[in-house]
Order: C-alpha cells, then sequence, then structure tokens
C-alpha cells in the first residue's frame, strides 16, 4: 500500500486530520516558506502525532546545528533536504533523511544515486520558494527509480494522485497545495487525499 505524507501543516486541526484519516507521515516547514512554523509552533503540533506516523521537518540550506537542534526539540524522524545539499553534508549531519531533486529533466533524476539517504523525494522546481509549487512533473522521468527508496512530490491531488500511483509505484506520496482552499489547508481535502491514496493498491 503507497504511504501518505501531509505536508506544510501549521495547525493543531490539521494535524488531527491528517492523523485520524491515516496518514504515514506529516511534514513541517522550517525552510523559507508561506507555510513556515517557528521550533515551538512544531513541537506543539508534533505532540499530536502518535509515534507510528512519521515526524517530518524540511529544510534548506539550514546549517548543522540548526538541523540538531530542530530534530532535537520537535522529536523528528527524518531530516528532509530541500536546498542544495551536498551528500558529504547529509553524511556529516548523520541524522535520517530525505534528499530532495527538483526535476527539470532525467539528468536530475539520476543524481539519486549520489545520495545514500534513506529515501529520495522527486518533487517540481519550486516557483516562489523551493517547494510546494503545486506543479506536476513528468512522471514518466521517473520510470527506472527503485521504487523503495521513492516519494512522488509535486502538484498532487485527489483527482490525479491514483493515475501518479499507477504510473510511478513510489513508496509514499506527498502533498501540500493540493489540500489546500485559498492558500489554507483544509481538512475534508486533506481525508480525500489520504482516502484516495488508500483505495489505491500498489
Ligand atoms: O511547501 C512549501 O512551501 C515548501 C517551501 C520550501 C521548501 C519545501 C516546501 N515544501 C515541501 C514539500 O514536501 C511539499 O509537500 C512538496 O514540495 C509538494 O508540494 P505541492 O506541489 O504543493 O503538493
Amino acid at each position: 500500500m503507497t504511504k501518505v505524507k501531509i505536508c506544510g501543516l501549521m495547525e493543531p486541526e490539521h494535524v488531527q486530520a491528517a492523523v485520524e484519516a491515516g496518514a504515514d507521515a506529516v511534514g513541517f516547514v522550517f525552510a523559507p516558506s508561506r507555510r513556515r512554523v517557528a521550533i515551538a509552533q512544531a513541537k506543539e503540533l508534533a505532540q499530536l502525532v502518535p509515534d507510528h506516523v512519521m515526524k517530518i521537518g524540511v529544510f534548506v540550506d539550514a546549517t548543522q546545528a540548526e538541523l540538531e537542534q530542530t530534530f532535537r526539540k520537535v522529536s523528528l524522524d527524518y531530516i528532509q533536504y530541500h536546498g542544495g545539499e551536498s551528500a558529504e553534508f547529509i553524511e556529516k549531519v548523520g541524522l535520517p533523511s530525505i534528499k530532495v531533486l527538483s526535476v527539470h529533466d532525467s539528468e536530475d533524476v539520476e543524481k539519486a544515486n549520489g545520495y545514500e539517504t534513506e529515501y529520495v523525494l522527486f518533487d517540481t522546481p519550486g516557483i516562489e520558494f523551493r517547494g510546494g509549487s503545486g506543479e506536476v512533473f513528468d512522471w514518466s522521468l521517473l520510470k527506472e527509480v527503485p521504487v523503495e527508496r521513492m516519494i512522488l512530490a509535486g502538484g498532487l491531488n485527489s483527482q490525479n494522485v491514483k493515475e501518479a500511483i499507477r504510473q510511478v509505484r513510489p513508496f509514499m506520496v506527498d502533498v501540500s497545495s493540493g489540500v489546500e482552499i485559498d492558500r489554507r489547508k483544509d481538512e475534508t481535502l486533506i481525508r480525500e487525499f489520504i482516502r484516495t491514496v488508500k483505495e489505491e493498491e500498489s
């Protein structure tokens, strides 16, 4: 069964909706973004998340000290590296991690081989910020990527996620804009997205 991550959560009722609907992971954005949360805010949100749901912190070119401090204070399970972080830097930090590759073409996909992170997340290149664009990229570029490590993001929503799973067969799908109305998370859309993914056997 494909796993689901709901990213860019900022409010308790949205975290609760995601958890109750069966999300496998939730994401908190600590990078420049309209969805950015402070450490204290994320810490409160994290307390609503049971142990079996992964808590993922999204960062863009943060320092090792910032990463370590946030990981510890919020009790994160994974660091999501959404900037230009090198494989050497990620290895030096040594925390459980997901490397994000912004996909323009097949060369971006091949970069996954250079990272020994637990997972690789393929996303559409950011527009205003580094992620959360709400735009889809060409999924056919992912045909050769081993499924076990792969998280698919970028413009997913309840209408297109089943087709995305059929084409790409990722380990996990990740959504942010697709469960928002007027740039704010919507509980009904969160529940609908998770239900739609769970319906689709992978
Ligand atoms: O969501 C953001 O605003 C963001 C800003 C800077 C770096 C990463 C960001 N989001 C990370 C995510 O994991 C999103 O879920 C992913 O980019 C997909 O977003 P969307 O296309 O809006 O579903």
